[in-house]
């Protein structure tokens, strides 16, 4: 037997051994389950049983309380200890089909033995609860797996660093509880293993990684200290995995003081958002919250606007021309910018001694508090408490007011009319409130006189109710006046030079209630600001994916959105695609003091060639490096007019079926053009439309617009127009890039006339033309 056969026994072995133990323990933890389970349902049933109720005296009663106090805590622990047992058979579950993936062995300084450590998704003790057979790999001394090849190594404990030796670094494949492979690495983790995972299909649902995490992608998920963790990657680099594993990092590492609820994903589009939920599952813990930046924006205007999706406002200006266009990319981009956001403070400033406008408050048509007297209140407040501390006090004011003209309001006649009107619940319910009250020398016609008292008080005050509740809400505050007055309350150099019709625009917009994106952002904050702050302080940790499409001023907002949370930020400038990106301000520079900025430069998702190709569309992309996997060439078609071309296109699509790809993308550049795509494919063969409300995307052939594909992959890609029509200008180069860099296996381009000037640029050996 050689060396090999050798090892691939004893590891045989020791699954096997592994196994039995993990078949022990979730035998005795089921029982446990059952047992449990059956006591949560006795206690549930029996819960009345179990109390003392009696209400008869004062002491009775609280000790009533104290006794349902202490039922209802009784039961919450068993329910909570159900719950523990019940995860815990679902990661022995897991472990059975899948123990562990690496081992490396390590010796301690001065130790005398190596120790052998087994590194899975969860720990695991032998039956004696003595040793580790397995360690999560998300366990200190697991880091070394990640961090290391043989020789030196060493990792963090709360007590220092521990320093040895590793002697053995070795990854396995399991499945299904059956050791299909093994290999001992040596430089880099697992580059058989890693060319094993990337050989495969594409999937409609992205993949954990941890198995073949890389160094570099490590630092992302173990990073503890940055409060800003900046992460610039190139084109599948792993920003997005590293990004998953680091919120499993998170859960289990604070896993006494945060849950799933405490972290935000902020990703793309809502494809993306299923594209990457099973993840975290899969990883055994829960998802954390998800939620694209256009949707928490609308949350914040609780639908009262409608708001231009940020792929409304791409789509614009992808199709648009000309002053008009030109106009409002100026518009984009100072409103995206921190000038933008120092001329709003600033305003805000002065809004403190004067210049917010008010509404009056009227009630059925009638004004009660004029704005001008709202105005004077506001602004004799002390000029030292922030707007919206004076807007909290002037509504208490206001609703004094409101409720003693409501007494003066139960005579009017109107109130009697609707008395009338009542139901005869509220006549009953009004007569047991005379009841309760001390009628000795009461008449019949002095009771009915109480009672009307009574219904008319209520008839006033069901009506006053919802008024009140808008005041205290800061209503009686004109946002949007006021906001517009800020825009125009100065001109500054760095304005736009239209600024004026831009100014219009946004008037005319908000009168009908529509909002342009870039508006959203500035609107919102102002507001808060005004209104009061309406931050979500139990948010720990915010990842934004696609962080290069944020502007700088979106990421202030989401600093002061969540307040207490530590920020990841994740993104490619070469993918850079809102038009607001192509200003200077750039949030992944990540240049603050309390920042720390990783970059990705080695590209996994795609084949060498593909990666050695789409490099080349770019201006700086030297450092780009492919992970070794070979395909073949990028090809590029150039046909003899549209109906060829699409006669080309269809070809390829089902040569590419046939060779067993499942995921294969039509990308167009717009949606316009991807629905145009689909219109004469679909006349050929089963094709999926994808447009931004698509939550997800199935296995097959999809037409997806170049910016909804933004974060995901396919196994091939076929862009069906590369003319330097649909990517002539500087601004869709990264489009192009973005678009090509979805491709796993094969990447196919197609034109009619001339060609896109960046793959013009690039250069010819890297891919092949017909
Ligand atoms: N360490 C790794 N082990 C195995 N696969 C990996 C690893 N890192 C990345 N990948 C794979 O590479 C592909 C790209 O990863 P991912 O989507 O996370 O990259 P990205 O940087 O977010 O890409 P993009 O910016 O293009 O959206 C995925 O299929 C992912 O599973």
């Amino acid at each position: 037997m050689t060396e090999d056969e050798k090892d691939l026994k004893d590891e045989q072995a020791r699954v096997a051994s592994v196994q039995e133990t993990i078949e022990k323990k979730r035998e005795k933890t089921a029982g446990l389950i059952q047992g449990l389970r059956e006591k949560v349902i006795d206690l549930r049933k029996n819960f009345w049983e179990d109390v003392t109720v009696n209400l008869d005296e004062a002491d009775d009663v609280n000790e009533t309380q104290a006794s349902l106090k202490q039922q209802a805590e009784l039961l919450g622990e068993r329910e909570r200890t159900h719950q523990q047992i019940h995860n815990e058979v679902k990661t022995l579950d897991r472990l059975q089909r899948n123990p562990y993936f690496g081992r490396i062995d390590f010796r301690e300084e001065g130790a005398d033995h190596d120790e052998e450590i087994y590194v899975g998704l969860a720990s695991l003790m032998d039956e004696k609860e003595e040793d580790f057979l397995i360690y999560d790999w998300r366990a200190p001394i697991s880091s070394m797996y990640y961090d290391f090849s043989p020789g030196g190594a060493s990792y963090e404990t709360i007590e220092g660093k521990i320093q040895g030796d590793m002697t053995l670094k070795r990854q396995f494949i399991i499945r299904n509880g059956k050791l299909e492979a093994l290999f001992d690495t040596g430089v880099t983790i697992g580059d058989s293993l890693l060319q094993y995972v990337l050989g495969g299909n594409a999937s409609t649902e992205m993949k954990s990684i941890v198995a073949t995490i890389q160094k570099e992608q490590n630092q992302i998920i173990r990073n503890e200290s940055a409060a800003n963790l900046i992460v610039q990657g190139a084109a599948g680099s792993g920003k997005t995995s590293a990004a998953l594993q680091r919120v499993a990092y998170l859960l289990y590492h604070y896993r006494d003081r945060i849950t799933a609820e405490n972290i935000v994903l902020l990703s793309p589009n809502p494809l993306f958002n299923s594209y990457v939920s099973n993840v975290l599952p899969e990883l055994g813990e829960d998802n954390m919250k998800q939620a694209t930046f256009y949707a928490h924006m609308d949350a914040q205007l609780e639908g009262r606007e409608t708001i231009e999706t940020p792929f409304e406002q791409m789509e614009y200006m992808l199709l648009a021309s000309g002053e008009e266009k030109e106009q409002r990319l100026a518009g984009i981009q100072y409103k995206a910018s921190l000038d933008f956001k120092r001329y709003i403070d600033d305003k805000l400033e002065e809004f403190k001694q004067a210049g917010l406008i008010f509404k009056d408050v009227s009630f059925r048509k009638q004004r009660i508090v004029s704005k001008q007297e709202i105005q004077s209140h506001f602004y004799s407040l002390s000029n030292s408490l922030p707007l919206s501390n004076r807007a909290e006090l002037t509504a208490a004011w206001i609703v004094e007011k409101l409720q003693l003209w409501g007494e003066w309001e139960t005579r009017k006649d109107w109130v009697r009319e609707e008395v009338e009107l009542m139901e005869k619940e509220d006549y009953v319910q009004a007569f047991s409130e005379l009841q309760k009250k001390d009628r000795t020398d009461t008449d019949d016609f002095e009771e009915n006189k109480q009672e009307e008292e009574i219904l008319r008080k209520w008839v006033v005050e069901r009506k006053l109710r919802p008024l009140i509740k808008k005041v205290r809400k800061h209503a009686f505050i004109n946002v949007k006046k006021s906001y517009l007055r800020m825009l125009t309350a100065e001109r500054r150099p760095e304005m736009p030079a239209s600024w004026t019709d831009l100014y219009e625009t946004t008037k005319k917009n908000l009168i009908r209630k529509y909002m342009n994106w870039e508006d959203v952002t500035p609107f919102v904050y102002f507001r808060d600001k005004v209104l009061g702050d309406r931050s979500d302080k139990t948010i720990r940790y915010v990842l934004i994916d696609e962080a290069q499409d944020y502007s700088a001023f979106q990421f202030a907002y989401l600093q002061q959105a969540f307040p207490n949370a530590r920020m990841t930020l994740l993104g490619d400038i070469n993918q850079a695609i809102q038009a607001h990106a192509l200003t200077g301000e750039n949030v992944l520079s990540g240049n603050t003091a309390d920042s720390h900025r990783i970059e990705l430069w080695r590209s996994y998702r795609s084949t060498r060639q593909i990666v050695d190709f789409t490099k080349e569309l770019l201006d700086h992309a030297k450092q780009i490096q492919p992970f070794n996997r070979d395909g073949e060439l990028p090809t590029l078609t150039k046909a003899n007019g549209e109906t060829e071309r699409r006669r080309l296109v269809l070809e390829k699509i089902r040569s590419l079926q046939e060779s067993g790809y499942e995921t294969i993308a039509v990308i167009a550049k717009t949606s316009k053009e991807s629905k145009e795509a689909h219109n004469w494919i679909k006349e050929e063969m089963e094709a999926d439309l994808i447009t931004e409300t698509t939550s997800q995307y199935k296995k097959g052939l999809s037409v997806i617009p170049a910016y909804l594909a933004k974060g995901i992959e396919f196994d091939a890609v076929i862009l069906y127009d590369v003319s330097d029509e649909a990517y002539g200008h500087e601004s869709e180069r990264t489009l192009l890039y973005t678009a090509c860099t979805r491709a796993m296996h094969e990447l196919h381009m197609y034109s009619v006339g001339n060609l896109s000037p960046f793959i013009e640029a690039a250069d010819s050996a890297t891919y092949t033309s017909k």
